[in-house]
């Protein structure tokens, strides 16, 4: 018999861009030696997210690759992930379900709270709110709302986008949206403290509105697919030809405002640029972040563009046309524009700053 204690399975849950990959990767950082399975829950069939956490190998992580969890017609595929990551022999402490950024958590933690498996329990619902978006989310997403009043902890994330007035307005209106004494806790790039998940504190038991009957009442009339995701798009992009720079700036210059979030990797192939951009675009904020190749790893462009209202094949007529030959070819120059928008290292040891983008960019 099992005489370990159930393993808390804990919900990762924001609206696209919040910082829940962000938050993972620094609860794996910083997580001791505490144990942690990870399953990420990835909107469109290229798994950006999965390849975007950091140092999870072999079988502590498992990707839901191609699907909202919540659309599962029932919990089984969840049930078989959790049961592959509670077997013993992982000896894992604390199970993290990032959930795509536009699933309902209230019918992923109904699974949860159902599910039969002796081995884990659920552990809580953080909800991951950015506060540089929190009015823009609001407003294209309602069911932010829901969210809150379910969460079990709120990580105030970007903390370092807005100032100390701002941000004291969202975290009042938090307070009124949150069930009462739900912590929030204010985070810049996701650094919470790994013990307010890692412990059995008392807040990671469910609380009283989290009952089952509660859940089920809330999901009853759920109509599958009718929720946020229906109103989005996810188009995918891929691409073996390198992307020139200077016309791939342009087509994020003219993005159009519905294409809310874009995340991949970018092939250059500009000599002296022949690393991996990693690309974050979340409204109008972009970041490229320049990273080795792994060993082996094909030199491809993917891309997962996530917006309402937007024409999927249009955008892929356009970045096909950002396709070039010959990168070997390129100045190094044409990179400026993509340059502007990698961080800086900081002086200080800390984090690098928002990119300078009053300066021009550098013109053909
Ligand atoms: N300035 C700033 N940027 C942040 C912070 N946290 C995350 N980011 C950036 O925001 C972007 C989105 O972060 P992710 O962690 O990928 O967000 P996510 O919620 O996993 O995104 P989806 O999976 O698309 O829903 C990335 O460029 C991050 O580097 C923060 O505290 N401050």
């Amino acid at each position: 018999m099992n005489s370990r204690q159930p393993i808390p399975v804990v919900v990762l849950a924001g609206f696209l861009g919040s910082g829940k990959t962000t938050v993972l990767n620094h609860l794996l950082a910083s997580r001791g030696g505490t144990r942690i399975g990870v399953v990420v829950n990835d909107f469109g069939s290229i798994e950006i997210d999965a390849m975007s956490v950091a140092g999870q190998v072999g079988d502590s992580m498992v990707s839901l690759g191609g699907g909202c969890l919540c659309c599962a017609v029932d919990g089984s595929e969840l049930d078989a992930y959790l049961e592959k990551l509670s077997a013993p022999a992982h000896r894992i402490d604390v199970i993290v379900i990032e959930a795509s950024g536009l699933a309902e958590p209230q019918e992923m933690i109904r699974m949860l709270v159902a599910n039969e498996n002796p081995a884990v329990r659920y552990g809580g619902m953080v909800e991951v709110v950015d506060a540089a978006e929190f009015d823009a989310t609001r407003a294209r997403h309602p069911e932010t709302d829901r969210h809150l009043a379910v969460a079990d902890l709120v990580v105030l994330n970007k903390t370092d986008r807005v100032d100390a007035g701002e941000r004291a307005r969202i975290e009042k209106e938090l307070a009124a949206l949150c069930a009462p004494g739900t912590p929030v806790v204010g985070a810049d790039h996701g650094r919470i403290d790994p013990e307010l998940l890692f412990d059995r504190r008392p807040w990671t038991e469910t609380r009283g509105q989290l009952s089952f009957e509660d859940l089920l009442a809330e999901a009853g009339g759920h109509d599958r697919c009718t929720h946020a995701h229906a109103a989005y798009e996810s188009t995918e992009f891929s691409s073996e030809q390198a992307l020139s720079p200077r016309r791939f700036m342009d087509f994020l210059d003219r993005r159009p405002a519905g294409l809310y979030r874009i995340k991949g990797f970018v092939w250059f192939g500009v000599p002296g640029h022949e690393e991996r951009y990693e690309i974050q675009a979340v409204g109008r904020f972009l970041r490229f972040d320049p990273q080795p190749w792994r060993r082996g790893e094909p030199r491809l462009t993917q891309l997962v563009l996530i917006g309402s209202g937007t024409d999927g094949e249009g955008l892929l007529r356009e970045l096909e046309a950002c396709r070039e030959e010959a990168p070997q070819d390129a100045n190094p120059e044409s990179m400026w524009g993509v340059l502007r928008y990698v961080d800086r290292p900081a002086e200080d040891g800390g984090d690098a700053r928002e990119p300078d983008t009053s300066e021009a960019p550098p013109t053909d």
